[in-house]
Order: C-alpha cells, then structure tokens, then sequence
C-alpha cells in the first residue's frame, strides 16, 4: 500500500492506492478517483467557467445618447399593500409623458415567467430579489429607467443589488406605509388569509420585513393621509431630475 498526503485547501487530503483501486480519503469521507475527477468534471460543468467578455460597438453611452437619459434602477420596496405596483405604474406613465424610456419589473408579474419556479422561503426570495437585480442591470445598462416594485424583504438582498449598479444608478426608494394601513387595504386578501394561518411566512405577519436604513427616497402619510400615486411619482420623478438622469 502507497499513500501520500496533499494540501487540499487548507484540508487534508491523503491518496491511499490499494491493490487495484486507488481511493481519495477527505476527512472521513472515502472516494474512488474516478469519482473525484466526476465531481470535479461537474463542479467545472456547473459553473461558467473559460468564458470571455464580449465588447460590442454600441455601447450603453451611444444607447444613453440616443435616449437622451441614463440608465438607472428605481428600486421600489415596501409591504404587501404599501403601494408598491401602484406608484411603479404612475411613475412609467409620468416618465412616458415626458419622452423617457422605462420600463417596470413587478414582483408578482416575474413570478408569473422568469421566477416561477420560486416560492417564499428565505432563500427563494433572496434568488428571486438576485435575478431580478441581474435583470435590472441589464436593463440600466440598455440605458432605461428600470423600475423594479417588489416587496424585497431583506435588506442583505437589496444592498446585494444596490453593489451590482454603482455610481448612484440604484436609486431605493421606501413605501413606508404602516402595517395596518397594508392590512386595511387587503386589495389581494393575503392579509386575512395570513392573519387566519391559511399562508405561512407572509410578510410583516409572520415572515420579517427590514426597513432600509439609508434609502434614496422615502415614501409616507402626512398628517395621516397617503399621498396620491401621482405626487409619489412626482417626488421620485424631481429626484431623477436633480440627479441629472432625465438628459444626456
Ligand atoms: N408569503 C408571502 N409573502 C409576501 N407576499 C406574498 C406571499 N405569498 C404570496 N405573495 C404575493 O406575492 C407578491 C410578492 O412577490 P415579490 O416577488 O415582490 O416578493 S419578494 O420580494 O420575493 O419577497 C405579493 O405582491 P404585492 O402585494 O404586490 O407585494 C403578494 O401578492
Ligand atoms: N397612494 C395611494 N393612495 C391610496 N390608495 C393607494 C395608493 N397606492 C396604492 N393604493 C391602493 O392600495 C392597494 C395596494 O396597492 P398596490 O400598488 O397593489 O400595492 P403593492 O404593489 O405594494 O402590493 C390598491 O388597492 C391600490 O389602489
């Protein structure tokens, strides 16, 4: 019997070669050698690897140009009735009506296609709130006004999209309505069923919602009233401005 011991990342790893067969031994797990070289050959088939950034001519500053505005994510989170959808569609139409390019990505309208195979546990939100991060860059990037509505939870998982588009282009903004107003509304009837333990992990009931801490824009009653859609799309739309989004 020949053996020898190999660094394996900080492991021990020891390679034990036995009559005819020669055996990978990590830790207390014992793998023939063929089968490494099948976990290594997967490892290398699941994630990308020699693949190369291809430029192309036009790039997002030519897109932007012709657009004559840049390309940003307005990044709308908030409660299950806080108004997320409903200021999503104010502010692409009032955007529209001043000749700029948006587009939304609504939550539940994603679920419906590109994150269908995702539910509510922690980690399926957190893949949901990544691809639809991916998805927006790409568009910001095609120089439009994303506006991405989704209840986006967890805060790790927002800051993770607010990493992917540098440069101020991830513009948060906070529907800081009460619970209880969510809940009055009930435009879906989630809440009741919620509240009557008929869906489990609903936000703000029994699945958390963190505020952001250092958002862009926050949204809230005045003298315990809600402003309209369209003055919410109008703070949003004057910060564009300021920000110098709204022109080449
Ligand atoms: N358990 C649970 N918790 C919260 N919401 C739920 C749940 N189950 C279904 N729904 C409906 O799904 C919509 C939220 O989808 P999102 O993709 O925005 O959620 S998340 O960002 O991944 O948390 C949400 O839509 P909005 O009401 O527009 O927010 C609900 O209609
Ligand atoms: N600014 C507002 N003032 C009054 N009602 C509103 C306002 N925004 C939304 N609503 C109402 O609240 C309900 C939930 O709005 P919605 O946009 O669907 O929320 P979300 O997308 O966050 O679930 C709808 O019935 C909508 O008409």
């Amino acid at each position: 019997m020949r053996s020898t011991w190999e660094s394996n990342g900080g492991r021990d790893c020891v390679n034990v070669t036995s009559g005819l067969t020669e055996v990978v031994v990590i830790g207390v797990s014992v793998f023939t050698v063929e089968r490494c070289r099948r976990i290594i050959s997967d490892v290398s088939l699941n994630n990308s690897t020699n693949i190369f950034w291809q430029e192309c001519p036009v790039g997002k500053v030519e897109r932007q140009k012709l657009l004559n505005q840049k390309g940003c994510v307005v990044w709308i989170t908030g409660l299950s009735g806080s108004g997320k959808s409903t200021l999503a569609c104010s502010l692409s139409r009032e955007l529209h009506s001043r000749g700029k390019l948006s587009y939304v990505l609504d939550g539940d309208n994603l679920r419906h296609g590109l994150n269908m195979d995702l539910g509510f546990k922690p980690e399926d939100r957190t893949e949901n709130i990544r691809r639809v991060g991916e998805v927006a860059k790409l568009f910001a990037d095609a120089g439009l006004i994303c506006i991405a509505s989704l209840i986006s939870p967890y805060r790790k998982d927002r800051d993770a999209c607010r990493e992917m588009l540098p440069d101020a282009k991830f513009i948060e903004v906070f529907m800081n309505m009460p619970l209880e107003l969510c809940e009055s509304r009930d435009a879906k009837g989630l809440y009741k069923l919620a509240r009557a333990g008929k869906i489990k992990g609903f936000t703000g009931i029994d699945d958390p919602y963190e505020p952001p801490l250092n958002c862009e824009i926050k949204l809230q009653q005045q003298n315990g009233l809600c402003p309209t859609p369209v003055d919410m799309a109008g703070q949003v739309v004057s910060y564009l401005d300021d920000k110098g989004f709204l022109q080449y």
